[in-house]
């Protein structure tokens, strides 16, 4: 704990003097990012990079399986800040030899949550890494996912903003049961075919499979925590444990929710207009 809390304050502290990384497409997003979220008020665009404030320092929130990795991805490679996701660096450590590794595996294939402290030491140690780097700002993905967790956050940085996509229960099982990773190249797909009708008020919703190029096809591996089994333990444990943190923020006027309304083609330009940020390259990304 002390740890993070020592790191992120150094990293806050640093990184107020300096200027946002710029993007390689042309981003432009909101003036005051840095100091609260857009929950769509109308905002003056301009370009940050600019402006000479820090990087963004974003959390997104969500269920397993809603595609938390997916948009944070595509969001940090567009804002030019770290992507980082506390699942990672759990997987990372329990593929290790590292002395948690075993310990690990058990509560990560149970669907239950490590506990704050070891999840806390190993985001600190990529923050650190990071900040050696250069980095600054960041996305953080499935962190915080208790209130102690954001309470810690909270005592040493200041969020511009918590997203929380959201996603019915059915379609986030499915996509949950359709991932697939490549184990040679670390690319993420999806053979789910999603097509659920509207009823009772709910929107239809469509999402394609994101399939592997031909080269990876033979490659693929499920995620051991994707079963059915423990996909519902992790919906469980979210509703018990995450959706705290979402009301936590919401009391502080920091979340902002996106309900996806389809595959990446059709959320993806939606995402970006909700965040007014603009991409003139989003056709493109939006179709890769
Ligand atoms: N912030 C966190 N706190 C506790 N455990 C975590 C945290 N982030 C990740 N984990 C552990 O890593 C697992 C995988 O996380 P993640 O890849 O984010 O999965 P999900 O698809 O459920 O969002 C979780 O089920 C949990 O065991």
């Amino acid at each position: 704990m002390a740890a993070l809390s020592r790191f992120l304050r150094a990293t806050a502290t640093a990184a107020r003097g300096m200027s946002t990384v710029a993007p390689e497409s042309s981003v432009i997003y909101p003036a005051g990012l840095a100091a609260g979220p857009n929950m769509g008020s109308s905002v003056t665009l301009v370009e940050t990079r600019d402006l000479g404030e820090r990087n963004v320092q974003w959390v997104f929130l969500g269920c397993p399986g809603v595609g938390k990795g997916t948009y944070a991805s595509r969001l940090s490679q567009l804002l030019g800040v770290p992507h980082i996701a506390t699942g990672d660096l759990v997987r990372e450590e329990l593929s290790s030899s590292g002395p948690l590794a075993q310990q690990l595996a058990a509560i990560v294939n149970q669907g239950k949550l490590v506990s704050d402290e070891i999840v806390i030491d190993l985001l600190s140690k990529r923050l650190e890494n990071g900040a050696a780097k250069g980095e600054s700002g960041f996305i953080l993905d499935g962190f915080p996912r208790t209130i102690r967790q954001a309470e810690i956050l909270e005592g040493v940085t200041d969020l511009d903003l918590v997203l929380n996509l959201k996603l019915r229960e059915d379609v986030l099982i499915e996509k949950c049961l359709g991932r697939r990773i490549c184990s040679q190249c670390g690319g993420n797909f999806n053979v789910a075919s999603i097509s659920v009708k509207g009823e009772n008020g709910m929107p239809g919703i469509y999402m394609a499979p994101l399939l592997p190029p031909s080269h990876c096809t033979s490659k693929l591996i499920t995620r051991s925590d994707d079963t059915e089994e423990v996909v519902k333990e992790r919906l469980r444990i979210y509703n018990e444990m995450s959706k705290p943190v979402e009301e936590f923020y919401t009391s502080r006027g920091k979340l902002q929710e996106f309900d996806l309304p389809g595959g990446i083609s059709e959320s993806w330009p939606k995402l970006l207009e909700a965040l007014n940020i603009e991409d003139s390259d989003h056709k493109q990304s939006a179709a890769a």
